[in-house]
C-alpha cells in the first residue's frame, strides 16, 4: 500500500447535521490524518468546476445546487492507502446502499444528499487537492 493523501468534503447536508467531528473520528481512528483543512461556502463555478466530468449527466445541476445549498468542510487526509481507506469509509454512493457501519449509511439521507465527497484515485486526490489548497497550507509530518 502506498503512503498517499486523498481529498474529502464533508457535503452540506452532514454540516448542517453537526455530525463533522463524528465524520473527522472516523478518519481518525482508521489512521488518516488530517493534514489540511477549510470550511468554506462554494460559489456556483467552484462546484460546476470540481464536478465537471459529470457535467453531461442528468443530475449535474442538482449536484451542484446541492453542493453550495450552503457550507462545505475540505480536507486532505493522509496515510497508508488514504485513497482507498477514505472510500470504504465512506460506504457506496447510494446510503440506501452503503455497508453498515459506512460514513454514508450512518449519515446520510439519499444519492443527492449522501454527506461525503472522496477522491476515486491517487491521481485525482493530486488534482483535487490542489484545486482546494495550496501547497503551503498542507502540513507535513
Ligand atoms: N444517479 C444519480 N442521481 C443523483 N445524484 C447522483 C447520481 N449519481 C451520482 N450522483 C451524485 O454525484 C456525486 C458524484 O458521483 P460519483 O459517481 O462520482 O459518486 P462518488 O464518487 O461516490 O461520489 P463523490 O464524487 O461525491 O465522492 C455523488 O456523490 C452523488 O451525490
Amino acid at each position: 500500500m502506498a503512503f498517499e493523501r486523498t481529498l474529502s468534503i464533508i457535503k452540506p447536508d452532514a454540516v448542517a447535521k453537526n455530525v463533522i467531528g463524528k465524520i473527522y473520528s472516523r478518519f481518525e481512528d482508521a489512521g488518516l490524518k488530517i493534514v489540511a483543512a477549510r470550511m468554506t461556502h462554494l460559489s456556483r463555478e467552484q462546484a460546476e468546476q470540481f464536478y465537471s466530468v459529470h457535467k453531461e449527466r442528468p443530475f449535474f445541476k442538482a449536484l451542484v445546487d446541492f453542493m453550495i445549498s450552503g457550507p462545505v468542510m475540505i480536507q486532505a487526509l493522509e496515510g497508508e492507502g488514504a485513497v482507498a481507506k477514505n472510500r470504504d469509509l465512506m460506504g457506496a454512493t447510494d446510503p440506501q446502499k452503503a455497508d453498515k457501519g459506512t460514513i454514508r449509511a450512518d449519515f446520510a439521507d439519499s444519492i443527492d444528499a449522501n454527506a461525503v465527497h472522496g477522491s476515486d484515485s491517487s491521481d485525482n486526490a493530486r488534482i483535487e487537492i490542489g484545486f482546494f489548497f495550496p501547497e503551503i497550507d498542507i502540513y507535513l509530518r
